[in-house]
């Protein structure tokens, strides 16, 4: 397939960086629920084709257990390093950042990451607990292991706690956002905060979701700009600021959905989407976390 390059924007983060306005995921597809070290080929040929398409912004985790697949791809695209945005996540050694961190970076064949995420708030419900640890990720990214630091799946209440006495306030939180998990009020708190928003499950509605209420919006306006519901799901994101985080091992889609910047949604379409949206509901991650009904 002919490579055209569409140029992605950035979206300006607090501190300062710039992130890449769509994101390429190694997780969900790619997420190794047993051994991490026998290599997956098929992840590292997705990745590197997402780099060769132009997804400079990579999305990993030490949670997925391919970060040495995600480092492969990195080194085999030739993409400068300048030129990359890089994440990863902490989860399961949250006792030691430092060396968890540290552990990513070598997986990933980097001397730093763009942006360090802490995966989850469940590790603890204490909000001392919280704050220690963001005075860790505060000193990492002082020692220049990561230009940016930020958060993953937290609510107001446990961002009130760190921005209670944090000297870097997160620069992101990455969440599941999608028209039947619009999560207003935290989006609103965001906003208030100047803490950038990045989407994951953002084709929810056209892959799980699917048969559901906006299936008719998303389709007509997918017809209107020629493209599919896939894209109009990512640019709704993208034109209220929200960063997508995507995957796909296709190329045929990760070629499609750089159609994105190429049209923008109105704000009437935004809220027909959002419309429809709200007459579903559906989580697609960490459920054992939420009750059912919890649209937070
Ligand atoms: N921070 C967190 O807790 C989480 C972060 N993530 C990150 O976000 C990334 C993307 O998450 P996803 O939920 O996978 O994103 P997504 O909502 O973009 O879905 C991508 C999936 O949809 C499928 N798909 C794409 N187009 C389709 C179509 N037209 N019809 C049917 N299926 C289609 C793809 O094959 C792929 O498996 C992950 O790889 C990971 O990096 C994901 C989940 C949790
Ligand atoms: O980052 C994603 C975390 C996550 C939560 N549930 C699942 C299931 C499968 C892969 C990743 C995840």
């Amino acid at each position: 397939m002919a490579k055209i390059h569409t140029p992605i924007p950035n979206l300006k983060l607090n501190d300062g960086t710039s992130i890449p306005m769509i994101g390429y995921g190694t997780g969900t597809a790619w997420y190794k629920s047993g051994e991490e070290s026998k290599l997956d080929q098929t992840c590292i040929d997705a990745a590197k084709m997402s780099l060769d398409l132009g997804y400079y912004h990579q999305d990993g985790a030490e949670m997925y257990k391919t970060e040495t697949e995600l480092g492969t791809a990195i080194k085999s695209s030739g993409v400068p390093r300048e030129k990359l945005f890089v994440t990863t996540k902490v989860l399961r050694n949250m006792t030691d950042l430092s060396s968890a961190l540290k552990t990513s970076l070598k997986k990933l064949q980097l001397d730093h990451v763009d942006l360090f995420l802490i995966h989850s708030p469940f590790f603890s419900d204490k909000k001392e607990e919280h704050q220690e640890k963001w005075k860790q990720m505060e000193e990492l990214k002082a020692q220049g292991l990561c230009k940016s630091i930020g958060v993953s799946n937290y609510l107001p209440e446990q961002l009130d706690w760190i921005l209670e006495n944090a000297t870097v306030p997160p620069a992101i939180n990455q969440v599941e956002f999608h028209p039947y998990l619009q999560r207003e009020e935290l989006i609103k708190y965001h906003k208030a905060k100047g803490i950038a928003t990045a989407a994951y499950g953002p084709l929810s509605a056209v892959t799980k979701g699917a048969g559901g209420p906006a299936d008719d919006v998303l389709n007509a306006l997918a017809r209107k700009y020629a493209v599919s519901p896939a894209e109009i799901s990512l640019r709704w994101c993208i034109d209220q600021d929200i960063v997508p985080i995507t995957t796909s091992s296709k190329e045929q889609r990760l070629s499609d959905y750089l159609l994105t910047f190429r049209f923008k949604l109105t704000p009437a379409e935004i809220k027909e989407i959002n419309e429809a949206g709200s007459k579903k509901h559906l989580r697609g991650f960490w459920t054992h976390k939420f009750d059912e009904n919890d649209r937070r």
